[in-house]
C-alpha cells in the first residue's frame, strides 16, 4: 500500500531567475520553484494508479520522491506501513521505480543486466534464474536477450529497465511514463505486465499521458496540476468530479474549472 499526504518539494532558482516570478505559474516564487506544492493520494493493494497532469504539473518530482531519489521538504509517504521519508532503505528495498532515465549498462546484454541488478538485490543460483525467466517471458524478451544494451531498440530497453527494475519483487511498483514513445505491441506488453501485478495484488502507480491506459488498467487517478492534486479517488468519481463520461473530457473540466461539486 502506498500513502502519500500532502509533499512538498522546491527547487533553488538559477541566480539570474532569483528575483524573478512567473506570471503564468505562481510556483516560481522566492528564488525558488515550487514544483511540488501539495500532492497526497493513496494505492491500496491490488490496485493500479494513474497519475495524470499537464506537462510540467509535477508527476516527475513526486514519483521522484517516492522512489526516494528525491527528499520531500514537507509531506509524508508510507509504503508498506513504513515511512520512507524517515527510513529511505526501507523505501528503496520495498519500490520498484521505472524512472524516465534509468541506465542500462550499454556493454552488458539485456540478460545481463538484468542479472547484473538482481545479483545486487541478493537474488543467485536458482531462484535468479526462475525470477529472470519468468521476466524474460513476462515482457517478451526472448529475442534480444543477448544483445548488448546499446544496441537495443528504444522498446527493447524499456523492457530491460522494467525488468531490472522489479526483479526483486517489490512490495509496489512505480513507473514513470512507461509506455512513451513505444509502439503498440511493446506498449500491449507492458499493459498485460501491468495487469499481472496487479493480479499478485502489487500496487502499481504510473504516470501517464494516454487516457487509454487509464481505462484500460487503472482503478483510481491522481490529476496533479501546477503542483498541486486537484482530484485523487475512483475513475467513476473523476468522471463524476469532471462532469463527463469521457475521460478526456473529465481531465479538461477538472484543470480548468475544478472539480464538480457533488
Ligand atoms: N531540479 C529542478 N530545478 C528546478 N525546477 C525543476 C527541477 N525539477 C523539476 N523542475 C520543475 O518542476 C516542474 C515539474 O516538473 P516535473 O518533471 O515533475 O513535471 P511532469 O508533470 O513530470 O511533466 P511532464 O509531463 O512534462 O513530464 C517543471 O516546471 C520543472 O521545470
Amino acid at each position: 500500500m502506498i500513502v502519500v499526504n500532502g509533499l512538498k518539494k522546491r527547487f533553488k532558482l538559477a541566480k539570474e531567475l532569483e528575483n524573478t516570478t512567473s506570471r503564468s505559474d505562481a510556483r516560481q516564487r522566492d528564488g525558488f520553484f515550487h514544483s511540488v506544492e501539495d500532492v497526497s493520494f493513496r494505492c491500496d493493494r491490488g490496485e493500479v494508479l494513474g497519475l495524470l497532469g499537464p506537462n510540467g504539473a509535477g508527476k516527475t518530482t513526486t514519483l521522484r520522491m517516492l522512489s526516494t531519489a528525491l527528499k520531500p521538504d514537507a509531506g509524508s509517504i508510507e509504503i508498506s506501513g513504513h515511512n520512507i521519508v524517515k527510513y529511505p532503505l526501507k523505501g528503496r528495498k520495498a519500490i520498484g521505480f521505472l524512472s524516465g532515465t534509468t541506465g542500462l549498462y550499454g556493454r552488458l546484454t539485456a540478460k545481463e543486466n538484468v542479472e547484473y541488478f538482481a545479483k545486487l538485490h541478493g537474488l543467485k543460483g536458482k531462484a535468479l534464474k526462475v525470477r529472470c525467466d519468468e521476466l524474460f517471458s513476462q515482457l517478451a524478451m526472448d529475442d534480444f536477450l543477448d544483445k548488448r544494451a546499446e544496441h537495443l531498440s528504444t522498446g527493447m530497453k524499456q523492457k530491460t529497465n522494467i525488468a531490472r527494475a522489479v526483479v526483486h519483487q517489490p512490495d509496489v511498483v512505480v513507473l514513470d511514463e512507461p509506455t512513451t514513445g513505444l509502439d503498440i505491441m511493446t506498449k500491449q506488453t507492458i499493459i498485460q505486465f501491468i495487469r499481472e501485478l496487479k493480479s499478485a495484488q502489487t500496487p502499481v502507480v504510473f504516470s501517464t499521458h494516454h487516457l487509454d491506459e487509464i481505462a484500460l488498467l487503472c482503478d483510481s487517478v491522481c490529476l496533479i496540476d501546477k503542483g498541486q492534486s486537484r482530484f485523487s479517488g475512483s475513475i467513476e468519481a473523476f468522471k463524476t468530479a469532471g462532469q463527463s463520461t469521457e475521460l478526456n473530457d473529465a481531465f479538461l473540466n477538472i484543470v480548468n474549472h475544478g472539480c464538480a461539486d457533488v
